[in-house]
């Protein structure tokens, strides 16, 4: 059985990853996000998901490659192929939120699994309505600190919670690891338990 390792800093994703497979280590990739001229969506949470999962897996000896698997991933927010990344001051966060107040966007979860030297991708896509968001909601959230280290400046699964009308797609995937997707993927590589 190959052990899993987790190329991620996220919390969130180690929680989620936690109801699939009881057993996994995680190691942080530290990889360049920058996002490429004209890059889409769906192009780079693929690119820097299978970034990360190989920038962990190039780390282990290259003896013990034969018996390990790498799962890495990628969320981001965009509004009409318009990447929100993580809000790095208010000004840029009031813009996030004046562009998601009560409108649809998209969120697309990149997860990219190595194993046995095959690299195996799928990106997921959601749909997330929000609720119209005034200016006192927006300065308050900012407050809160929840919205500075997520993609598109909110948590879904945190505060920002009270925006999100409904989503059409997976919840899993928008708190940043789809579940049902990433649970096909493992099983097919054989990594998981009684598959
Ligand atoms: C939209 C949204 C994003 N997020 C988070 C998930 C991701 O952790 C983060 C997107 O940034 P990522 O760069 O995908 O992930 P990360 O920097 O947290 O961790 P790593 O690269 O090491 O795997 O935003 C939420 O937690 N809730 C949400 O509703």
């Amino acid at each position: 059985m190959s052990k899993l390792i987790l190329a991620s800093a996220s919390p969130r994703r180690a929680h989620l990853l936690g109801h699939l497979v009881s057993d996994f280590e995680v190691i942080a990739a530290d990889v360049d996000e920058t996002v490429k001229a004209m890059e889409l969506p769906d192009a780079l949470v693929s690119r820097l998901a299978a970034l990360k999962a190989k920038a962990v897996y190039d780390l282990q000896e290259t003896s013990s490659r034969r018996s390990i698997a790498v799962l890495g991933s990628d969320t981001v927010v965009a509004a009409d192929d318009r990447i929100l990344c993580k809000p790095t001051n208010f000004k840029d966060f009031h813009e996030m939120m004046s562009i998601l107040s009560n409108s649809v966007h998209q969120v697309y979860t990149g997860v990219c699994l190595i194993h046995e030297k095959l690299q195996q991708s799928i990106v997921v896509k959601t749909e997330v309505y929000f609720s119209p968001i005034s200016e006192m909601e927006i300065e308050d959230y900012w407050q809160t600190g929840e919205p500075q280290d997520k993609a598109g400046g909110y948590a879904i699964q945190g505060v920002g919670g009270k925006f999100v009308e409904r989503i059409h797609g997976s919840y899993s995937a928008v708190v940043g690891l789809p579940l049902v997707e990433t649970k096909n993927l493992l099983s097919e590589a054989g990594i998981l338990n009684g598959s």
